[in-house]
């Protein structure tokens, strides 16, 4: 018997485990993407100056809050930045009241905005014994900065030199590897026994480095961690569509506007909350795998952060190539939407109220 062709797709609705919003102009014109196809999202703090206090997170909550329309579902799930001076009776005070649900370590100097993070983990070892006391998780930016260092081995060499001792110094913090770009990432999660998950991207699921240095330099491909060469995309893959409940969807959504992608030293970031959810639907459809797309996008995700997964549901309809911006626009200037090198034939039947 032929297999019939599977043309629309039910799922529980999706979360986003790691997201860019901004402040501002910027979050004006971007929160309205996510918040129309997900149902909750963990919203990252490396504003500048960056969100470091829960009074902070609270405030900047409230902001987000405010840009959307009335009766909007979304929830953001706010973070506290990790620095050297956290205070650790503070975070726990913010996660007692329900104001942010991780905290977020970023490796001095390894991204955009970090350069208030942390150079040496050993003073931030009190902060991540609290942490792990009252079970408030921490995602990690995984990668080393030692300019000895190649920029595709950082990621690598952060899980042999830093993450494996703080896993067994702190063995019961709740760690999200965010981002993971590698095999080697893969394995590691894999192999780990407990507290140990990961997020992967969409735009990491679809590039590798040939997309951003090969036949011209482009820079909306260029993201951190950098996109490695092939065969780590493929390992990425594999995860996302095995149904291990240990890699969840975080897109990484990070817009920047046109003018600070293109100069000399221009930002890193790609901007996928306008189409993730039909950029998914493709890969997974191309490796046949749609019975595994609702594990990565929204089921495996809340069991690892102890959520209930939304209750409501989103419908992917399959057609005819989706309209979707090369750009949107900004208060800030245009920004453009991550090209995906492909048609993508999946869309999200518009939420019924908004
Ligand atoms: N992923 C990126 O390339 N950029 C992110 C920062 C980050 O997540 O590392 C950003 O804030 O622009
Ligand atoms: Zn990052
Ligand atoms: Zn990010």
């Amino acid at each position: 018997m032929p297999k019939t062709a599977i043309d629309r797709l039910t799922l529980r609705r999706p979360d986003d485990w790691h997201l860019h919003l901004r402040d501002g102009a910027m979050m004006e014109a971007v929160t309205a993407y996510s918040a129309a196809h997900f149902g909750r999202a963990i919203v990252m703090p490396n504003l500048v100056p960056p969100v470091v206090t829960g009074a902070q997170a609270g405030a900047y909550r409230d902001r987000i809050m405010a840009t959307l329309p009335e009766g909007s579902p979304f929830r953001p799930l706010m973070t506290c930045y990790l620095t050297e001076d956290t205070d650790a009776e503070d975070l726990a005070r913010a996660h007692a009241d329900g104001i942010i649900t991780a905290v977020k370590l970023y490796p001095a100097g390894a991204t955009t905005n970090s350069a208030s993070g942390v150079k040496d983990f050993d003073k931030v070892r009190p902060v991540l014994e609290r942490m792990a006391e009252i079970g408030l998780p921490l995602c990690v930016h995984g990668e080393v900065t030692d300019s000895d260092i190649d920029i595709f081995d950082r990621e690598a060499v952060f899980i042999d030199r830093i993450l494996k001792p703080m896993r067994k110094k702190v063995p019961d913090l709740r760690i999200i590897m965010e981002h993971v770009t590698t095999e080697n990432a893969v394995d590691y999660v894999r192999d780990s026994r407990s507290n140990l998950a990961a997020t992967i991207t969409t735009h990491h699921l679809i590039i590798n480095r040939n997309h951003i240095l090969a036949g011209g330099i482009k820079p909306h491909y260029y993201c951190l961690p950098v996109a490695k060469r092939e065969k780590h995309r493929i390992a990425l893959v594999a995860a996302a569509i095995s149904g291990d409940k240990r890699f969840f969807l975080g897109t990484d959504s990070a817009p920047h506007t046109d003018a600070n992608k293109y100069l000399p030293c221009g930002c890193a970031g790609c901007f996928t909350a306008p189409n993730t959810l039909s950029c998914l639907a493709e890969v997974f459809d191309a490796a046949g795998a749609l019975d595994k797309l609702e594990n990565f996008t929204s089921l495996a995700g809340p069991r690892y952060y102890g959520l209930p997964p939304n209750e409501d549901t989103i419908t992917l309809i399959k057609g005819d190539p989706v309209d979707y911006p090369a750009q949107i626009e900004t208060g800030d200037g245009p920004v453009t939407v991550f090209d995906p090198g492909f048609p993508l034939h999946w869309r999200v039947e518009a939420r019924a109220e908004f």
